[in-house]
């Protein structure tokens, strides 16, 4: 018989996507630990350091998705920074059992995009992409914290060749309410770019 795969998971919850194109879908997450990034103002910083009892099989991630809900169609995985580890025997299991599969990254590592529905990756300036996730790219979201990321975002936005993905601005939630206005005046003036908020945050829910 074949070992079952394990990986660290941090946390596995049923909530509302609060980000980006599909904010306000009910969807599955599944966050793995461990990253190689590191952002001063990281919401999740308990998910970067990986423990012994973390591990969990595939087996048991999938049975834990199946048992949580009957009517999940999404699921979500992300970190930390999931593509740090191989996701693709996960993620054929996820897709034998029909579910549509997310993935949240900074596209700092190789994305094995077979069976992925929809590829978000939100660049860090420490660590940037590979060149060929842009290739891969549903989504760029970029943080905005402050007036210097606006250049950022649009050096990003360059290196995507395809008209089909969507550009997404998201305020970093500890400055929101200076930068916020910043972002709403920037769209404003360069529409190609959208807004996204945090909404689990302002719901209060995972
Ligand atoms: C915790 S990260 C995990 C996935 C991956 N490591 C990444 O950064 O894309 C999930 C999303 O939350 C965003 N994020 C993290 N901290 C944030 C903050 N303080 N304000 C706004 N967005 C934040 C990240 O940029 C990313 O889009
Ligand atoms: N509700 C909710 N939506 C999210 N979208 C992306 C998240 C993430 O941490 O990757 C996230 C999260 O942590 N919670
Ligand atoms: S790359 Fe993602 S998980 Fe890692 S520190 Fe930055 S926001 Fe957090
Ligand atoms: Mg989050």
């Amino acid at each position: 018989m074949k070992k079952d795969i394990s990986y660290p998971i941090k946390e596995s919850f049923y909530s509302i996507q609060g980000e980006g194109f599909y904010y306000g879908i009910a969807a599955y997450f599944i966050r793995f630990g461990g990253c190689n990034i590191k952002c001063d103002w990281c919401d999740t910083k308990e998910s970067w350091n990986i423990e012994k009892k973390d591990f969990i099989s595939i087996h048991k991630i999938i049975s834990n998705v199946v048992n949580n809900n009957h009517k999940i169609k999404t699921v979500i995985i992300t970190g930390g920074e999931p593509t740090m580890w191989n996701l693709f025997p996960l993620i054929e299991k996820l897709k034998k059992k029909k579910y549509r599969i997310h993935i949240e990254t900074s596209g700092s590592y190789p994305i094995k995009e077979k069976y992925v529905d929809w590829i978000t990756i939100s660049p860090k300036k420490i660590k940037l992409p590979i060149q060929e996730n842009y290739k891969k790219i549903n989504e760029l979201k970029i943080i905005i914290s402050d007036e210097n990321d606006f250049l950022f975002a649009e050096e990003q936005a360059s290196y995507i060749k395809s008209t089909n993905c969507f550009l997404f601005l998201q305020p970093e939630w500890n400055n929101i309410s200076w930068i916020l206005p910043k972002i709403v005046s920037y769209i404003k003036k360069n529409p190609k770019w959208r807004i996204s908020l945090q909404i689990h945050k302002i719901l209060n829910i995972p």
